[in-house]
């Protein structure tokens, strides 16, 4: 009889990898942020990237982080966690977790929070001692919201398409 395959992906690999390869259809040019929200018995219920809202041209709203306030893409774009909240359409999240592939920042806890996330696990923390992300820990902490960092395998995962 034949074994079963020994090495299949974790599901801490895959629902990052989902998130990561989220990440892949940001049209931002400095950070593409992908998160990938999951029921409590390992669903994929949504997922979500960084991006300009609906009917926002990426071609005419800014990309750049520098200049004029209102230049800049920090006023127009959803972060990729308050997207993937916005566009699951089932129902509640309550109980369900959140990978995604930077910390999140003040006004996506807040979402997260409220939206009944209970766990989130995260890649990168660039921006870990910015005020944003202060903020959200703070608010995360009082919140009862865990927060892992996700352990890199380091498996590079290949996949033509
Ligand atoms: N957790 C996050 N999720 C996100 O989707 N973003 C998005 C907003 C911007 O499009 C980009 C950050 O741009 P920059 O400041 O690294 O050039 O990533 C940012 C954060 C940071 O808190
Ligand atoms: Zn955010």
């Amino acid at each position: 009889m034949s074994e079963k395959r020994q090495d299949y992906i974790s599901w801490d690999e895959y629902f990052m990898g989902v998130a990561k390869l989220a990440g892949l259809r940001s049209k931002d040019p400095n950070s593409q942020v992908g998160s990938c929200i999951v029921s409590p018995d390992n669903k994929i219920l949504s997922i979500g990237y960084n991006g300009f809202p609906r009917g926002c041209s990426d071609d005419v709203f800014p990309w750049s982080r520098e200049g004029d306030e209102l230049d800049t893409k920090y006023f127009y774009v959803t972060h990729s966690e308050l997207n993937a909240i916005l566009n699951y359409r089932g129902g509640s999240l309550e109980g369900s977790k959140i990978y995604v592939s930077l910390f999140p920042c003040n006004e996506c806890s807040k979402a997260i929070i409220q939206s009944g996330i209970r766990e989130i696990i995260y890649d990168s923390d660039k921006y870990g001692d910015t005020p944003a992300v202060i903020a959200s820990r703070k608010m995360l902490d009082a919140a009862g919201v865990h927060y892992r960092r996700y352990i890199r395998s380091g498996r590079e995962l290949k996949i033509t398409v």
